[in-house]
Parts: C-alpha cells; structure tokens; sequence
C-alpha cells in the first residue's frame, strides 16, 4: 500500500494532501492547478515536500521528520509523463532503456527486447519517437516506465494529447497493457471525469492542493461530499436549504417556497440538497415530490436530450435517452424527486 502525507508549500500555492491507494488504478482527479502533477513528482522525487511521509508497505521514500529522502532511481517508481515526454533524437530503444543507465549493457540489452516485445514494439526498435503513431509512441512511454520493473506506476494525463478520434482505442490499449505486465499501484492523474471512470474504481479528488474527496467511485458519485465535488461530477440539481424540520421516516427540506420529502436523517449542517439527473423520473400521477413543468430548453446529442424544465419552484436539469424522452419527457409533464434519492451537501 502507497501511503501519502505530504506538504508542500509555494509563494502563491500549499500542497497539503493525504491518501492511501492500494493495487490496481486509482485516478487523482482535479481541475487544472489543483496539485496533482506536483503530488506526482513528490512521490517520484522529483520534488521535495516541506514536510510529511511517503511510503509504500512502510518502506520509506520520504520522511521530513526522520530525514529520509531516497533518491528518485531507488524508488522504483515508473513514471509517464505528461505528454510522454520521448527523447526526440534517441531512438525507441535508447528512450527505453534510459531508465537502466549505468546497468551492465547485456542486460540492458536483454530487457529492452523483452520490453519491445511486450509492448509490441519489436518492428520500430530503431526508429524515433517522430516516426511512430501515436499509440506507438504511448507504448514507448510506458516500456521506458515499466522497465525499471517498478513497484509504483504513474500515469500524469496519459490520454491528453490523444486525438479525439483515436482516444477510446489508445485508452483500451494502455488498460490492456498495464493489466498484462504491471500489477502494483498505479495511479492516473486526469481532469477528465468521462476517462476516470472508465479507467479507475477508486478515486481521489483534489481541488486547491487538497483532497477533497476520496474513495470508491460509486459511493463519489452517489455522495458527493460537497458542492464543489458535485459541481465536478456534474451535478446540475443543486438548491439551497432555507430548512429543515424532521418528520415520520425522513426530513422536510425547505427549497424556496416549496418542500421536499427527503429519507434521510438530520444533517448537523446543511445548504444545499441535491439530486443527480439519473435519479429523476416522469411520472403521471400525483405523489410526494412531484411536480408540473414546462419546457424550457432541450438540447439532443447523439442519442441523449438533455431538457431545462421549468417547475413553480425550481428549475430541474435532466438528460435523458432520445426515446424515452419523446416517449415520457414530452408527454407526461410531471418530474418526481424520489426521497431516497435527494441528499444534503455542504458548502
Ligand atoms: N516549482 C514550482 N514553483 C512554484 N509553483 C509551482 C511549482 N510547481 C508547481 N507549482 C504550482 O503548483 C500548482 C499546482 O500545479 P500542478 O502542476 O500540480 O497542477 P495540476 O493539478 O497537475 O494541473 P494540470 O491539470 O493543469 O496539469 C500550480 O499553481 C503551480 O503553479
């Protein structure tokens, strides 16, 4: 287990940030400048917290307070940069073995075929990065990471520079590789929430060098800890609390002049409560939490709409399958906020 309690400090940013993250992939997820390149370099020892511990299966790479600080070839870390980073005047083979300098050169040699094999690489061993595709030049990337043999993996926006068309390809391919030759922690930094999620059960989410979040990915998106992270997710269903008042099974929640049946207990603080789109439903008859709406806005993107509807209270926002929405949406003209679905967020 990768164990991270780290601080870091800049004139106009602090780095303050602490997780586990066991086997298999985890996503660091954030918006831009939010400190997740910076954690990676920390761990890698690129970079030097102010203060704090990195360990992995309590092996020490940094300790402040010990005065441990190994050098970044001891770590065993494999990193892939940003934007991959090749050598542009070494060929595929010398930006792979670049990790193993000062190694005795036939095993160096050994390896390096071995990792062109793995990687499917054995045709462009002498050619250089500017005369590979795109999806070859990922596997350069992440042969001249793996080969060290490392314990950690880091992947710092593997798919950024990918063009859109060829994304899902490069994504299944890197997943494929990684789980064929790589089976310790690995963790990916992205900004795209569409990409984590394909890629990462577990999450954890930065914003302004901390985290805010982390954990399984179903219970992040099912629970969002506050608006900030739900904002992230995309949740567009957000309302402030005037109220709250306990009732028989759950709680009342004042939402402008209207009220929500909530099943849910008291929170000690609340402002906001919120619902995810996939939560809503078109129903017919009247119930608890169920509203007539008018039309504000519909969009149609490939096969999902996504409609503004406007209720006496409030605006919802739902994105719904094409045909269920010109089977429902269109038709029904009532939205039910199911109790077991509405929850209560802060600040
Ligand atoms: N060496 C440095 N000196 C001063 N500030 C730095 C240094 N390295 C990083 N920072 C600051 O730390 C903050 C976080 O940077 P970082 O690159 O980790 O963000 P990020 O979340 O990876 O963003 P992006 O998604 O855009 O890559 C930024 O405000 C950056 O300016």
């Amino acid at each position: 287990m990768l164990h991270v309690n780290i601080k870091k400090t800049f004139p106009h940013f602090l780095l303050d940030v602490s997780f586990t993250a066991e086997k298999g992939i985890t996503a660091i997820l954030g918006p831009s400048g939010s400190g997740k390149s910076l954690t990676l370099q920390c761990l890698a020892g690129l970079e030097t917290p102010d203060e704090g511990i990195i360990t992995l299966n309590d092996r020490p790479f940094f300790d402040a307070g010990q005065r441990v600080n190994i050098k970044p070839r001891e770590r065993k870390i494999g990193y892939m940069f940003q934007n991959y980073a090749l050598f542009p005047h070494l060929t595929v083979k010398q930006n792979i073995a670049f990790g193993l300098k000062g190694k005795p050169k036939a095993e160096v040699e050994e390896k390096v075929e071995k990792m062109l094999k793995n990687m499917e690489l054995e045709r462009y061993g002498d050619r250089y990065p500017a005369e590979l595709s795109g999806g070859q030049q990922q596997r350069v990337a992440l042969a001249r990471a793996l080969i060290i043999e490392p314990d950690v993996l880091l992947l710092d926006e593997p798919l950024s520079a990918v063009d859109p068309s060829m994304k899902e390809t490069l994504e299944q391919q890197l997943l494929t590789f990684i789980d064929k030759h790589f089976s310790g922690v690995v963790l990916l930094v992205t900004h795209n929430l569409e990409e984590a999620d394909r890629l990462c059960d577990r999450w954890i989410i930065y914003h302004n060098g901390s985290v805010i979040q982390l954990g399984a990915k179903e219970e992040i998106l099912a629970r969002p800890v506050n608006v900030t992270v739900a904002r992230m997710l995309g949740y567009k269903n957000i309302f402030p609390v005037a109220n709250i008042r306990p009732v028989d099974q759950g709680v009342i929640a004042v939402v402008g002049d209207s009220e929500l049946f909530m099943k849910a207990t008291s929170p000690s603080s609340f402002d906001f409560v919120a619902i995810h789109y996939d939560h809503l439903m078109f129903v017919e008859n009247e119930c608890v939490n169920t509203f007539d709406y008018d039309i504000v806005q519909t969009k149609t993107r490939m096969n999902v709409v996504e409609a503004i509807l406007e209720t006496k209270h409030f605006q919802l926002q739902v994105k719904v399958p094409r045909k269920e929405w010109s089977s429902f949406g269109q038709t029904k003209k009532k939205i039910h906020l199911p109790p077991e679905h509405l929850f209560f967020l802060e600040k």
